[in-house]
C-alpha cells in the first residue's frame, strides 16, 4: 500500500493551477449516453481514479471512450446500440455512476443498474432519483440487488425533491430531455456543477432554463447529439490549496478561481482572519499567525460545503478558540477526527455537531484516510503538524485529488509519497533517503 509522508511546518508560497470539476464531469461523461449523433469532446477532464471508472461503465454500455490522460480530454461516441445494464461489478466502485440511469432510461427506454449502496460517509439513498422518474411515467423495480426501469417513453412532469439531491437533479434533468412535453423540476440543486451539466446538454440540443435557480424548466427534444465542452474547475480542489495556504500561514495564488463558486468557503476564512483577494489571475490567499475560531454548519449550494467540511476543520484545530462545525448533509462525515486525534487535536462530537478547542499543537502521526476529504484535510493537517505525518488509504485521495502531493510540492512543502513496503519506520534519516 502506498502512503503519504508530510513533513511538517513549511509556509506554502507560490501559485497552483486546479482541475476541470470531478463532480462535473462524471454527470458529462454520462450525458455522453443520450447523443445518439456525434462524439462528445470534452476538455480539462481531471485524470483520476473516478472517471476511469466512469469511462468503464460507459465502455461496457457500448460507448467508445478514448480518453488522453496528457492533453485530459476525452472523447464518446455513443452513436452505436447501447446496452441498458450497468452490473455491480462496475457500479459497486463508485457510487455516482447511478447517474447514468436516467439517461439510459431516456435514450432506451429500458435501465438496469445495480444500486449503488452506501459509502463510508452516509446511507446515501436514491429515492428522489426513482421518484422523479416515476413521475415522468417509468415504471421501476428493485430486485436481486439491482433497480431496473421501464417505459414506453417519459412524459414531462411537475416535480418537486425533497431536498436539492445532486445526484437526484442531474438524473431527473438529464431524462427530462428526451421526455415528450415539459418537466418543471422544483427544489434542484444549484451547484455550479448542475450548471455545468446543463449548459453541455443544451450545447447537445436540449432546452434547460433555470440551472443554478430552484426551479429547473425542461422542454423535452427529440434528439441529442454530441458537442464540445470545457469542463468548469473544481471549486473544491481550489478550497482545498485555500485552506492550505491558510493552514500554513502562507500565500498561494489559485489560477482562474471562481470566487463565485467558493463564495462560503471564502466569506469562512475571512471571518478567521485569513486575507482573500481577487486578483486577475485567480484568487490569492494568505494565512494569518492567529486565525479566529468560527462556526460552520455544512448545508445545499450556495450554504457551506460539505466537501470542504474535514478540511475546514483543520483551521477550525488551528484556531485561537472554540469551533463548531455542523454537519447536515451527511450523517457519517466526521471519521477523520478520530485519526486527527492521534495528531492530538482536541474534538467532541455531539450528535451531527462537532466541537473544536483550539488551538491543538499538532504532531505527525500514523493516519489512515477514511474517505475522499478526510485523505486531503489529514494531509493539510500533516502540513500544519510538527513532525512528520503518514497518511494511508489513498485509493480515497485519488478519487478526486491530481497530483496532489506534486502540487504541494511545487508550493514548498515537504511531502513525498512512497509505497509503504519500502518505508516501516519513519525518522528523519529514512525521509531524507526519500528526497523529502
Ligand atoms: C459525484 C458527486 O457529484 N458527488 C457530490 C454529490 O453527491 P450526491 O449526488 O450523492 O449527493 P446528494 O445531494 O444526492 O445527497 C445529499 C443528501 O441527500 C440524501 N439523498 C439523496 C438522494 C436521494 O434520493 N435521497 C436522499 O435522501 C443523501 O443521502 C444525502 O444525505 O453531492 C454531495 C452534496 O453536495 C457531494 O458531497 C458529493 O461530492
Ligand atoms: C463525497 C464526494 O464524492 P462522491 O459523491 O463521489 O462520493 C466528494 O467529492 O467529496
Amino acid at each position: 500500500m502506498e502512503k503519504i509522508i508530510v513533513h511538517g511546518g513549511q509556509k506554502l508560497v507560490g501559485s497552483i493551477e486546479i482541475e476541470g470539476a470531478k463532480n462535473a464531469v462524471l454527470p458529462i461523461l454520462a450525458a455522453s449516453l443520450l447523443a445518439k449523433k456525434g462524439v462528445l469532446n470534452l476538455e480539462s477532464v481531471p485524470v483520476l481514479s473516478d472517471v476511469y471508472m466512469m469511462n468503464n461503465v460507459l465502455k461496457f454500455l457500448n460507448v467508445k471512450v478514448e480518453m488522453d490522460e496528457k492533453n485530459k480530454t476525452v472523447s464518446l461516441d455513443a452513436t452505436s446500440d447501447l446496452s441498458y445494464e450497468a452490473p455491480f461489478k462496475y457500479v459497486s466502485k463508485m457510487r455516482a455512476s447511478i447517474v447514468v440511469f436516467g439517461p439510459l432510461l431516456a435514450r432506451l427506454g429500458h435501465a438496469k443498474v445495480a444500486m449503488p449502496g452506501g459509502c463510508a460517509i452516509g446511507s446515501r439513498p436514491i429515492d428522489l432519483h426513482l421518484k422523479g422518474l416515476e413521475a415522468m411515467g417509468a415504471h421501476v423495480e428493485q430486485h436481486d440487488g439491482y433497480i431496473e426501469a421501464t417505459t414506453d417513453g417519459l412524459v414531462g412532469a411537475d416535480i418537486y425533491l425533497d431536498f436539492p439531491s445532486v445526484g437526484a437533479t442531474e438524473n431527473i434533468m438529464m431524462a427530462a430531455t428526451l421526455a415528450k412535453g415539459i418537466t418543471i423540476l422544483e427544489n434542484v440543486a444549484r451547484e455550479p456543477e448542475i450548471v455545468d451539466l446543463a449548459n453541455v446538454l443544451n450545447k447537445m440540443g436540449a432546452n434547460i432554463s433555470g440551472a443554478g435557480t430552484e426551479r429547473l424548466k425542461i422542454v423535452g427534444v427529440k434528439e441529442l447529439h454530441g458537442t464540445e465542452h470545457t469542463i468548469v474547475q473544481d471549486r473544491i480542489e481550489a478550497g482545498t490549496f485555500m485552506v492550505a495556504a491558510a493552514a500554513t500561514n502562507g500565500n498561494i495564488l489559485i489560477k482562474h478561481a471562481i470566487a463565485e463558486h467558493n463564495r462560503p468557503l471564502i466569506s469562512k476564512l475571512e471571518e478567521m482572519g485569513v486575507s482573500v483577494s481577487e486578483e486577475e489571475e485567480g484568487i490569492r490567499v494568505i494565512g494569518t499567525e492567529n486565525l479566529k475560531p468560527v462556526s460552520v454548519k455544512t448545508l445545499p449550494h450556495p450554504g457551506f460545503p460539505t466537501d470542504m467540511q474535514p478540511q475546514i476543520s483543520i483551521l477550525q484545530l488551528l484556531a485561537n478558540g472554540e469551533s463548531s462545525v455542523t454537519e447536515t448533509v451527511f450523517e457519517n462525515r466526521f471519521m477523520h477526527f478520530e485519526e486527527l486525534k492521534r495528531m492530538n487535536a482536541n474534538v467532541r462530537i455531539e450528535g451531527n455537531s462537532a466541537l473544536i478547542h483550539g488551538p491543538a499543537k499538532m504532531h505527525g502521526a500514523e493516519v489512515a484516510a477514511t474517505d475522499l476529504r478526510a485523505a486531503a484535510a489529514l494531509i493539510l493537517a500533516g502540513l500544519a503538524a510538527t513532525g512528520y505525518t503518514q497518511v494511508t488509504h489513498l485509493k480515497y485521495l485519488d478519487r478526486g485529488y491530481y497530483h496532489f502531493h506534486q502540487k504541494l510540492a511545487s508550493l514548498g512543502a515537504e511531502i513525498k509519497r512512497v509505497d509503504e513496503s519500502d518505508v516501516v519506520v519513519v525518522n528523519k534519516e529514512q525521509l531524507s533517503e526519500y528526497h523529502i
